[in-house]
């Protein structure tokens, strides 16, 4: 039976979006000079401001001393996990293995099959989480009833391209659990986050989940906040950009490729607030870190047009880090 009209539009512009990516890359199959062939194209696809690795199978051909190819995949895949599904992903770097083995881990342990609402964090961590999740909801392993809160644009993304179904706090129920990468976490789980710019709505998602769970590599975990990342991200209104009581320095954040600020997903200003010489942190010598942490955060949600800081303190109960020999390091934080 032939492809109706909307079946086959829908065919050309997916052929016309894989030809684009596919001429982004250099063949990697020597024989392509010479003749006709099957082979790869290493392409990297843009997801949601991530950027990933993708091999994209092939047919060479030779024309007028030009090597061109045409993608293989002819189905119906508009997700990212379908084009994946078709190829064999590069070997990952040891950081972006650590990412996947501690997002895998943490899906395996804290995702499961009664749940209904799980929050979808944001970042370059929770891409794997999800391209795990969708892996899981093809298998039959995780139940197509299971709801998925974004907690950036990002996320929303992330999990519409995965062809999972979206839902939002506004349904009413908690939240079952929320998986989230982090910038630091130090031993108490005391973290600080925002580095994608999504801390507000990353702090609401995870405030209304029964469990926080958070994901990352081995470069995140410190002994001590503030040893490897050295600001708190800020979320302000844009009227309210130049908050002169913090003390040390609060860098309005600039965006890449726009002229001017960058401007969150609620539509207001980040701040990076650098900390080490402010002098806010209080208490003597035996003052704990939780403590201290807790206490500059309620200093900054004191001041007017300060929307949320990324300081999380007592939200996150377990976290994953992914180690460069494949190992994961579990780590719960002590009861308050
Ligand atoms: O807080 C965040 C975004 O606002 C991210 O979770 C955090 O920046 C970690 O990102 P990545 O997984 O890319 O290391």
């Amino acid at each position: 039976m032939g492809l109706g009209l909307g079946a086959r539009l829908a065919r050309l512009a997916h052929l016309a979006r894989l030809a684009r990516l596919a001429r982004r890359v250099r063949p990697h199959c020597p024989r392509a000079r010479r003749h006709p062939s099957v082979g790869s194209v290493l392409v990297y696809h843009h997801t949601s401001g991530v950027q990933l690795p993708v091999t994209l199978p092939v047919t060479f051909h030779t024309r007028s001393g030009w090597t061109e190819f045409t993608p293989r995949f002819y189905g119906q895949p508009s997700t990212l996990s379908r084009i994946m599904s078709s190829g064999t992903a590069q070997p990952l770097s040891p950081v972006e293995a650590a990412k996947r083995d501690a997002a895998y881990a943490a899906i395996d342990r804290h995702v499961r099959p009664d749940m209904q609402m799980v929050g979808i964090g944001s970042g370059s961590t929770i891409v794997y989480g999800v391209q795990r999740i969708a892996a899981k909801t093809q298998a039959g392993d995780l139940g197509p009833h299971i709801k998925y809160v974004p907690t950036s644009f990002q996320a929303k993304k992330l999990i519409t391209q995965h062809g999972l179904p979206l839902g939002s706090l506004d349904e009413g129920l908690r939240l079952d659990v929320t998986i989230d990468g982090c910038d630091e976490a130090d031993e108490e789980l005391t973290l600080i986050k925002g580095g994608g710019g999504c801390l507000a709505q990353e702090k609401v998602v995870a405030h209304f989940s029964r469990e926080f769970v958070v994901i990352a590599d081995y470069r995140k975990r410190s002994p001590r906040l503030g040893t490897a990342w050295a600001y708190v991200p800020i979320e302000v209104l844009p009227l309210a950009y130049v908050p002169e009581r913090l003390g040390g320095s609060a860098v309005l954040r600039m965006a890449q490729a726009k002229a001017g600020p960058v401007v969150t997903d609620n539509s207001n200003f980040i701040l990076d607030w650098h900390f080490r010489d402010s002098k806010v942190f209080e208490g003597g010598p035996e003052t704990t870190d939780r403590v201290k942490w807790s206490l500059v955060n309620q200093q900054l949600l004191a001041i007017p047009g300060l929307v949320e800081t990324g300081i999380f303190i007592n939200m996150a109960r377990q976290a994953y880090f992914g180690q460069a020999d494949g190992s994961v390091q579990e780590l719960a934080a002590k009861p308050v």
